[in-house]
């Protein structure tokens, strides 16, 4: 199987080399943070390899994340049910309107849970913004819009645009660094989610 596995920054790509296996042809695309660059560069890389007659099977997102307070801890392992783009939609001043009510499509990709099966973790749906929370006001805000989310990140809708449009299954793999919430980024963990990431891979 010939797997594309994209991460957004190389920390996070070097996690991902760590854990690969020999079991699998395994694909590193480091695509640059935010949905579309995510979008961008993976339908690009899809698209040259289909060419080259190295087309891939799988698609998978991996990287860390913000985890919603209670929802899991630093370090976790999350494994997206949905992928959803937070932000495609209405800024009502009352209310935030996803793309999905007002007929423009859809805030929210299916992730294949079977091909993440045998990974160990919080299973749930992830968020995808452009900008990272930085208030608790704004994440208890989230919480409260998506009582199944698990974490954001910024990629996530975008690498899953880029596989449906191509017909590939798409996973989402994230682990955790931070809280999502108010904007401290000396506080974040990223070698224990590095490490997550590395196992997690590892399960794949
Ligand atoms: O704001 C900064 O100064 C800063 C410092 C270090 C890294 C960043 C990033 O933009 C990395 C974001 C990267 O990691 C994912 N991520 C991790 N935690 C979160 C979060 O709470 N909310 C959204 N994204 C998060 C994201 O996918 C990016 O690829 C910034």
């Amino acid at each position: 199987m010939r797997i594309l596995v994209v991460c957004a920054v190389a920390e996070e790509a070097q996690a991902v080399e760590a854990g690969r296996s020999l079991r699998h042809e395994l694909d590193i695309l480091v695509c640059g943070v935010g949905p579309a660059a995510a979008a961008a560069s993976t339908a690009r890389t899809i698209a040259e390899n289909s060419h080259m007659g190295r087309a891939y099977d799988v698609v998978v997102n991996a990287g860390i994340c913000g985890a919603f307070q209670g929802r899991a801890r630093i370090g976790d392992v999350l494994i997206g049910t949905d992928s959803v783009h937070a932000e495609l939609g209405v800024a009502l001043p009352w209310r935030f309107q996803p793309i999905d009510e007002i007929g423009f499509g859809t805030n929210r990709i299916g992730c294949n849970t079977v091909l993440t099966v045998a990974v160990e973790g919080v299973r749930g749906e992830i968020l995808t913004l452009a900008s990272i929370t930085g208030s608790d006001g704004q994440a208890a805000n989230l919480a409260h819009r998506y009582p199944d989310a698990v974490g954001e990140a910024m990629e996530g809708f975008g690498v899953a645009t880029a596989a449906q449009q191509a017909g590939l299954p798409f996973a989402e793999i994230r682990t955790v660094s931070n809280f999502v919430g108010d904007r401290n980024v000396e506080g974040w963990d990223w070698g224990s989610a590095l490490k997550s990431l590395t196992g997690a891979i590892r399960e794949l």
